[in-house]
């Protein structure tokens, strides 16, 4: 397939098609969204429809999570014109920091920190990440940025998986994802139908 290519009609989702199918086993992430960001327009397009939620919203900062939510982050921190701070896996911060432990899909015990200098009361954060599975990541980073007395505006990823966790969040915060309803259970089943006719 041409990743770079773009379609004449640019439906809602199109550039999710962009993603990677799992091809290495049950222990890697099973759809890589890092290829749609290698399409300007879909990386823009994605950008656009997580923020359409949040258009009327005061936001003072972007928070992203380690990894692959440094890219989405910057991206719409970028476009809102506000800054990022990076929640980063434990052990890369060389400053003062706040450190949460939590279990993500892995099942695998792990901890994210996020430096003390930053935040203050009543400042507004969009956390940005590129997936929500169990949710246990995104908990953790909105415990800090709770704990540290800012206000979670809203949380936004490629996908938010209809897990108990996911569905936590959907319930208890504002939320904004790529996927269409009709693309939901596919989601959730870690296979999008779309991705049977690439050839990767
Ligand atoms: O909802 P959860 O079950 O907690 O899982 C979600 C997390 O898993 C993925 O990242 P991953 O830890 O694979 O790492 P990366 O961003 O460093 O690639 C994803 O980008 C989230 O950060
Ligand atoms: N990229 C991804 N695809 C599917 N499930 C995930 N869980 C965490 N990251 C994921």
């Amino acid at each position: 397939m041409d990743v770079l290519a773009v379609p004449t009609e640019r439906n809602k989702g199109w550039y999710l098609a962009l993603m990677a199918p799992n091809t290495k086993g049950p222990t890697f992430a099973w759809l890589d969204p890092s290829r749609l960001y290698c399409n300007s327009l879909a990386l823009a397009d994605c950008v656009k429809d997580l923020l359409s939620p949040f258009c009327c919203d005061t936001i003072d900062l972007v928070a992203g999570i380690d990894a692959m939510g440094f890219i989405l982050g910057t991206s719409v921190a970028t476009i809102l014109g506000k800054g990022f701070l990076a929640i980063r896996k434990a052990g890369h911060l060389c400053v003062a920091t706040q450190s949460q432990n939590y279990t993500d899909y892995t099942g695998r015990e792990k901890t994210m920190e996020i430096r003390l200098d930053v935040l203050k009361p009543g400042m507004k954060v969009l956390l940005v990440d590129q997936w929500i599975e169990t949710g246990g990541t995104m908990k953790a980073a909105i415990q800090l940025v709770e704990r540290l007395g800012a206000t979670v505006v809203g949380v936004a990823a490629v996908a938010i998986e209809n897990t108990e966790g996911g569905k936590w969040i959907k319930e208890n915060y504002k939320f904004s994802h790529c996927i269409p309803n009709e693309l939901q259970s596919q989601i959730d089943q870690k296979h999008l139908d779309s991705l049977n006719s690439f050839i990767n």
